[in-house]
């Protein structure tokens, strides 16, 4: 595996001009709270068990119609060339489905660390999709974009839909749920981990026992990928170690990010002042609706 340095969020700073253009729509982060490996699937992807919250720490996008059809990223994401971008292929997955004809200039101001298991490049493939709906006016309905969304990414039609939930298959079974909105230390070791690599990895557990929501909520919160991520890739073991002494240390996701809940945002943040040089770490609140769906309402409402 390598593990080259966690890629810089963003390249091109937000202008005023963009600010001024209105609001931003956001692209929050999410937490796996636990997750679970249970298969694999004939064509190489694994079955999951999985809790999605979302936090408050999020992506910011801007986008601005335009009438010849073309999608065009004004940004520079470090590493992640145009036509790959997700918001860019979310928009054109969206043309494609419903026969707009309309275009986008689309800005992403990145504020979440890439590979970092906070699903930042799916939750702003999924703004784009309901932001892209509602200012094409293409009208599709939330099932009809989680249909979309599921092609861009697995992580993607969780936040489509916007809710907290229990998920499974590869994460597009979702049930939602109702979770104490707790506060999170979030800890980004500096490495970069590729998802690919976790699930390609040989000693990956991949036949755990299903479990229900059930155990999930009196404490089962382990996470299949973690003794693999510990082992290939020390700062992310180094960060769990440290958080450790605060509480219930997690991996989200294939990691590199870490994180542990607190009761109060005051202890989060006590803990996040003290948190090692070199290792770069927020505080967030879990919340179990989405802040897109919070800013979509508004608008049409
Ligand atoms: C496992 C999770 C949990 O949230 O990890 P994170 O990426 O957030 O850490 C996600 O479901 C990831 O979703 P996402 O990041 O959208 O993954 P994708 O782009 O669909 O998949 C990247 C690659 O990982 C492998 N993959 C992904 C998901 C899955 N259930 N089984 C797999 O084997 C496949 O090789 C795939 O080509
Ligand atoms: N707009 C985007 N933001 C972040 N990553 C993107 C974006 N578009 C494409 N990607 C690609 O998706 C990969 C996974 O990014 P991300 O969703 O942030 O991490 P993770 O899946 O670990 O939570 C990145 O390494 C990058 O190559």
């Amino acid at each position: 595996m390598t593990t080259p340095s966690m890629t810089p969020p963003i390249a091109t700073p937000i202008t005023a001009a963009d600010r001024d253009a209105g609001a931003a729509w956001l692209a929050p982060a999410k937490l796996n709270l636990m997750l679970r490996v249970v298969g694999r699937r004939e064509d190489g992807y694994h079955e999951l068990q999985t809790v999605f919250q979302f936090i408050d720490r999020c992506d910011r996008l801007w986008f601005d119609l335009r009438e010849d059809g073309r999608i065009r990223r004004l940004n520079d994401v470090a590493g992640v060339a145009e036509h790959d971008d997700l918001t860019v292929r979310a928009a054109l997955a969206l043309q494609r489905a419903t026969g707009c004809t309309l275009g986008a200039d689309i800005r992403c101001e990145k504020n979440l660390p890439m590979g970092g298991g906070l699903g930042g490049g799916s939750s702003d493939a999924a703004t784009t999709l309901v932001a892209l709906n509602r200012l094409w006016n293409t009208g599709l309905d939330e099932d009809a974009l989680s249909e979309i969304a599921l092609p861009l990414g697995a992580d993607v039609p969780v936040f489509v839909r916007g809710r907290a939930a229990w998920a499974e298959g590869v994460g597009e079974r979702l049930v939602p749920v109702e979770l104490p909105q707790t506060w999170f230390l979030v800890l980004a070791p500096a490495c970069f981990v590729s998802t690919r690599s976790v699930f390609s990895h040989p000693q990956l557990t991949r036949n755990s026992d299903p479990i229900k929501l059930a155990d999930f909520l009196s404490g089962n919160i382990v996470n299949d990928c973690l003794p693999v991520v510990r082992r290939e890739y020390p700062p992310v073991a180094a960060a769990l170690e440290w958080l450790s002494a605060w509480g219930d240390s997690r991996l989200t996701g294939t990691g590199g990010c870490v994180f542990a809940s607190f009761d109060d945002r005051e202890r989060a943040v006590a803990a996040c002042r003290q948190s090692p040089a070199g290792m770069s770490g927020f505080v967030a609140q879990g919340l179990n609706r989405s802040p897109l769906f919070v800013r979509a309402d508004r608008e049409s409402g």
